[in-house]
């Protein structure tokens, strides 16, 4: 197969005329076949960034041809909804600082309703199958923070019942548990799992979810087979992609001449490491970049910490300080500062040999792209999660090492701000943020909910309770 399509012109149809709906069939008759790989990737999460992110690798890859995505959606059947009567097909718009350039993307050959169970189980019993992706948010995977499964989630409650029985579990882990459940029954050819959200050593906290539902739900046999023989790939994932607007759809039919229900935004940049062991095979990524590493620490603390940090800093402050989206709030001389601090402060414990200063530097191009709208409340969601990861082990690791952590405590202290005045964005863990609030320590509760560790240091509790009372 060809790499992703250019933008492509419809032969036919004068100006006025309504543009064609993006379609393999339409394509073919326009004489731009595209033609449908054979599905040996399911990817669990059918979001904006797989689109932007795994699709586009998988399309790029020089074996394009041999290997397709049946993608299933998370919550609502909307972006199946929206992709099957494209057959898959979707308009990546990369918008640089100047203009937008559009591809229409080929790779995803199936887009699912993520409550089609029999579907999933079929493809995940298939030996062809070989890589199962998964993009469901950090709540998606309704863990711990070691990444066990959180018994006391009703949900999960509910999907243990249901995976005792045989039933229809209708959490994400749930459901792959199912499916792996069924390819153990099929004759347990391997298969890596990878997950492509924005989590600390991801494969390892996949893996214990799966493992870990499996055996609560009493699959001892299958929980045994996942641990020996199923793969836990860990990655550290980079493209910044904001939530499609209905802008967007103009924009793609502009470019192209074909009206596409679910276009996707991103920009030019674009970075995937990748460290584990692909047993029943993969596309060849690394033609379109991928990079294949021994040891992924490195990059994916660099990548949480100094971007993902940066931008948590940036939400939380930038909200409070009226801003809208990345661009103004780095344009912010101020925050500027602050995310400078940060950076600072994190790159004093990453390892040598990651080139910081350039890393810093193209961020910052990055983040001044105006025209990519990165609305801060977007990123500012599930705060509680995110900030755990982005910004708590910064600060804990300035206080082990004798400093005061002022640059991360910034961060937290425009969370607790926001969430004292009832205005941060929405965050899974509400009940637990209120009950928090709501007592006779709130700074000190909300710090807990974060990291234990954090409320073990009186300083940072001490430094925090300061900042929220100047802010
Ligand atoms: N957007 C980016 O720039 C970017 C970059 C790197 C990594 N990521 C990772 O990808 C994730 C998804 O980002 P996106 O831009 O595609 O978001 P999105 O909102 O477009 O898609 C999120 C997907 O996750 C599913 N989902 C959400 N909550 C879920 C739940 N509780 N259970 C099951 N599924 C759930 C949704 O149904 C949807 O399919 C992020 O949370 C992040 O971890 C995003
Ligand atoms: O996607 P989230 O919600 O985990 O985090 C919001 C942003 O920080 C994130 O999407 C970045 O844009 C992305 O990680 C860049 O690669």
């Amino acid at each position: 197969m060809a790499a992703a399509g250019a933008a492509s012109v419809p032969a036919a149809g004068a100006a006025s005329a309504p543009a064609p709906a993006l379609s393999r069939a339409a394509l073919a008759a326009a004489g731009q076949p595209l033609p449908v790989a054979p599905v040996r990737i399911v990817h669990l999460g059918l979001g904006a960034f797989h689109r932007a992110h795994q699709a586009w690798y998988t399309a790029h890859a020089d074996d394009a041809a041999d290997w397709g995505i049946a993608a299933f959606t998370g919550r609502s059947p909307d972006a199946a909804d929206q992709l099957r009567p494209q057959d898959g097909l979707f308009t990546l718009i990369v918008r640089d600082e100047h203009a937008d350039r559009a591809e229409i993307v080929p790779s995803l050959v199936e887009a699912v309703s993520g409550d089609d169970l029999s579907r999933l189980v079929e493809l995940l019993s298939a030996p062809s199958t070989a890589v199962v992706t998964l993009t469901i948010t950090e709540p998606g995977y309704r863990s711990r923070p070691d990444g066990s499964p959180d018994l006391d989630d009703p949900a999960v409650a509910s999907d243990l019942a249901e995976l005792r029985g045989g039933g229809r579990p209708a959490t994400t882990i749930g459901r792959l548990v199912a499916g792996l459940d069924a390819r153990r029954w099929a004759g347990a050819a391997p298969i890596a799992i990878l997950p492509c959200d924005n989590i600390p050593d991801n494969g390892r906290f996949v893996r214990a979810a799966v493992v870990g539902l499996a055996e609560a739900a009493g699959l001892s046999e299958t929980a045994a087979w996942i641990r020996d023989a199923v793969s836990f790939v860990a990655t550290s994932i980079d493209r910044i992609t904001p939530r499609s607007t209905p802008d967007d759809r103009a924009t793609a039919e502009t470019l192209t001449g074909w009206a596409d229900a679910a276009p996707v935004v991103t920009e030019p940049f674009h970075d995937w490491v990748l460290q584990g062991e692909f047993p029943a095979g993969r596309p060849h990524w690394e033609a379109a970049g991928a990079r294949f590493v021994d040891d992924i620490e490195p990059f994916e603390r660099r990548k949480l910490w100094l971007l993902n940090g940066a931008h948590s800093l940036l939400a939380y402050a930038g909200l409070r300080r009226g801003h809208e989206t990345v661009a103004q709030a780095v344009g912010d001389s101020v925050l500027r500062a602050q995310v400078e601090a940060f950076w600072d402060a994190a790159c004093r414990h990453l390892p040598d040999g990651l080139d910081l200063p350039a890393y810093r530097a193209a961020l910052l191009e990055r983040f001044d792209n105006a025209r990519i709208e990165h609305r801060l409340a977007q990123i500012g969601q599930e705060g509680s999660a995110k900030l755990r990861v982005r910004a708590a082990p910064v600060l804990l690791a300035e206080r082990a090492a004798g400093r005061d952590g002022a640059a991360a405590i910034a961060a937290l202290v425009a969370w607790v701000a926001l969430q004292l005045e009832a205005a941060a964005p929405p965050d899974a863990a509400e009940e637990a943020l209120a009950a928090a609030r709501a007592s006779d320590s709130p700074v000190f509760e909300l710090l807990r909910l974060l990291d234990p560790a954090l409320v073990d240091d009186p300083a940072i509790v001490a430094a925090v309770t300061e900042g929220v009372a100047d802010a």
